[in-house]
């Protein structure tokens, strides 16, 4: 464990670029490695789970080399073509990768196992395993569709239709995947729009996709199989997860004003900025223009009195991963934000509704937990008390970031009882965040 207190700073002054977004990176890896060819990426996020998605792309035959900081290239084997990997495939701590990778091998006559820390070893994979499995993929999985587990793909895959029961684009991502290497026309029916980043890419890479809008209004995506991928040279935009922190910590802390480069905006993606304005957050778009085939812009954030709101349950897909930063927002908000919708969030690398209870209860902050949200009544700008002992972060990645912008707006600090898993999606969170507030 690396513990660390994170202590009240003075204001944030400055510019910084986030890393490249950890959702394209995963996918800008996975669909290289199945076209033939040179596929060239800049702005790579290299945090521990796209490093997982790459070495297990290495196993499975694809040449995954890293030229300089965010600059890889990446020799695919093409469509069909995933060799059987010699040893259990690592996932560590992302759910992404073994989503993904889960629909991908689905459809390829190649046996893997999948194996991953404690967090992910407790999160359910049965909502892939289902649909995989209708698609002929044989599964092993240990009690309740956890890791780890053995996959054999089907060869060939049959192709299905299938309604998505939980608003997941991982789900969504791995049938479409698995779709790619599948004889015919496989279809997913969206009812709650999820971030489309494979919709975009498998386009990109010259896959034959389609997106319809139901009577009901639901996403109708079909992807036409044993498609051929052409190599792309790919420019991976900032993450917005990762300047969701940095947006919050400017805006909670007195005096503050950050310039944050490059932050991809995707309307799938962008409900923390959403929200955090109608809270009366000061966030200004600046330069707007488009890289990779996203919205881009870059974010000038002022300190702001915020104000509590009940948030939109409709909005929560578009910020899933932003919630514990917003809490931390919301902590320090005058009035009372109620959050509800939020069940997804209990199946994340750690239950960040009963966690993010408990971390923030711990800092002083009057938080009370319902079935799916949280109801939290905040300080009114003054900075929260800050914690006595270690807070508890559970493998969770954004727990520990979260936790640590509310120790700079803290009377006392807070400390997290382990920084390591900040690794796995923003290795240089602490250095950046050490640099604004010095
Ligand atoms: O498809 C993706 O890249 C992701 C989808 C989301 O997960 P779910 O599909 O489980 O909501 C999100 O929480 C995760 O960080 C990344
Ligand atoms: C949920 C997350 O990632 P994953 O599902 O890939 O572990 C996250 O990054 O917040």
């Amino acid at each position: 464990m690396r513990p660390r207190r994170f202590l009240p700073a003075g204001p944030l002054k400055g510019r910084i670029r986030v890393p490249g977004d950890k959702s394209i990176s995963h996918r800008s890896i996975m669909l290289g490695a199945l076209a033939v060819g040179e596929t060239r990426v800049t702005g790579l996020l290299e945090g521990e789970d796209v490093l997982a998605t790459a070495a297990a792309m290495r196993a499975m035959g694809a040449s995954v080399e890293r030229l300089e900081s965010g600059e890889w290239v990446i020799n695919g084997v093409g469509v069909g073509a995933l060799l059987q990997p010699g040893a259990p495939l690592d996932m560590g701590n992302s759910g992404t990768s073994t989503r993904l990778l889960m629909g991908l091998i689905a459809s390829h006559p190649i046996t893997a196992t999948f194996t991953g820390d404690a967090s992910l070893s407790k999160r359910p994979m049965g909502r892939v395993i289902d649909p995989l499995s209708d698609m002929g993929a044989i599964f092993e999985a240990s009690e309740g569709g956890r890791l780890p587990l053995i996959l054999k793909g089907a060869s060939p895959a049959v192709p299905i239709t299938y309604r998505l029961p939980v608003a997941s684009a991982q789900v969504k991502s791995a049938i479409l995947l698995a779709g790619l290497n599948t004889p015919g026309i496989t279809t997913v029916i969206e009812p709650v729009p999820t971030r489309d980043h494979s919709e975009r890419m498998l386009r990109g890479f010259g896959a034959e996709l389609t997106v319809e809008t139901d009577a009901e209004g639901a996403r109708v995506i079909s992807i036409r199989g044993e498609a051929e991928l052409k190599p792309q040279t790919i420019e991976v935009p900032g993450d917005p997860s990762s300047a969701a922190f940095f947006i919050v910590a400017a805006l909670v802390v007195p005096g503050s004003e950050v310039l944050i480069e490059n932050v991809g905006l995707n309307p799938t993606r962008a409900g923390i900025v959403e929200v955090l304005r109608l809270m009366g957050g000061s966030i200004e778009e600046v330069n707007p223009r488009e890289v990779g085939g996203e919205p881009v812009a870059d974010l000038l954030v002022r300190h702001s009195a915020l104000k509590g709101i009940d948030v939109d349950p409709a909005i929560v897909p578009s910020m899933v991963d932003e919630f514990p930063a917003l809490f931390v927002a919301a902590s320090l908000a005058e009035g009372v934000t109620t959050t509800t919708g939020l069940d997804e969030l209990r199946v994340k690398e750690s239950d960040r509704i009963s966690v993010m209870a408990a971390a923030l209860t711990a800092a002083g902050a009057a938080v009370r937990e319902t079935e799916d949200g949280l109801v939290i009544t905040g300080t009114g700008g003054q900075p929260l008390p800050g914690s006595q002992g270690a807070i508890a972060t559970h493998l969770d990645h954004r727990i520990a970031m979260s936790m640590a912008i509310a120790g700079i707006a803290s009377r006392s600090g807070v400390e997290v009882d382990d920084t390591r898993p900040i690794a796995t999606s923003f290795p240089v969170f602490e250095a950046m965040l050490d640099e604004l507030a010095a």
